[in-house]
């Protein structure tokens, strides 16, 4: 079952506080981006990986993309969302298409095949796991309501989604001047179904410092 992937690389890190594009950052030896490109690059199933970069990083990412056969380089926009936007209208116009951080480097081969069978069956899939902690709602630091953790999912990528219904979606939020955290809250906006493909919680993003004690605990445990 193919599909494409874009991968959002083009933000620049500010949580991380490197001063410079987090995925450059080094990991087990090797820049965070270059574990995810992997995944991508070995998996039979994908048959193009649309990478967006900041053109700040063009040298890093022309360089390695001579590593690589099916990357497609594309520029980022200032917002992740116009950035995933900038992905799509590289990308061939059909079938299955995949959006999933840079960020992410641990996304199994098993939860992207997964995935992709939920967008063919259903047109959109994301990928999530059940909360673990108590949810608040909170404003100015005053508990305003604690939210029933049973429905609650902490949502990931990849997200999949058919072409048709991915590129309304980001049609309509263009059009409305909305902009999403994640490509399913756009698909959501235009009223279509979205289905949850239960993930594990080692596919973290690296957000902040502390991401990367963990990135280095989940290599050393997969390395075993
Ligand atoms: N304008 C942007 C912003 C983010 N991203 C990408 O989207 C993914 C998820 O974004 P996030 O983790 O927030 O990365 P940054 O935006 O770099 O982090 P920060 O918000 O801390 O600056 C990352 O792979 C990031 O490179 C992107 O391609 N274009
Ligand atoms: C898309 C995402 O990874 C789903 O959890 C998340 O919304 C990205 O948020 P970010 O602040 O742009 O990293």
């Amino acid at each position: 079952m193919n599909y494409q992937v874009i991968i959002p690389a083009a933000g620049s890190g500010k949580r991380m506080g490197a001063g410079y594009n987090k995925l450059l950052m080094n990991l087990a030896g090797r820049p965070i981006i270059l574990h995810t490109l992997d995944v991508f690059e070995t998996d039979p199933n994908c048959s193009r990986i649309i990478l967006v970069i900041h053109s700040a990083d063009e040298p890093f990412f022309t360089e390695i993309k001579s590593r690589y056969t099916k990357i497609y380089i594309v520029y980022g926009g200032n917002e992740r969302q116009y950035s995933v936007f900038n992905g799509l209208k590289a990308a061939e116009a059909e079938g299955i298409i995949l959006v999933h951080d840079g960020a992410r480097p641990f996304i199994r081969p098993e939860t992207i095949s997964r995935l992709v069978q939920s967008a063919r069956e259903c047109g959109a899939a994301i990928a999530a796991v059940p909360v673990k902690d108590t949810i608040k709602k909170v404003i100015d630091l005053e508990v305003i309501e604690t939210v029933d953790r049973s429905s609650l999912w902490q949502v990931q990528t990849p997200q999949a989604f058919r072409f048709s219904v991915l590129e309304s979606a980001h049609e309509q939020a263009q059009k409305e001047q909305y902009l999403g955290t994640d490509e399913a809250s756009l698909v959501e906006k235009i009223g279509h179904t979205v289905k949850i493909v239960e993930s594990d919680y080692d596919n973290i993003k690296l957000t902040t410092p502390e991401d990367l004690y963990f990135a280095e605990a989940i290599i050393k445990k997969r390395n075993r």
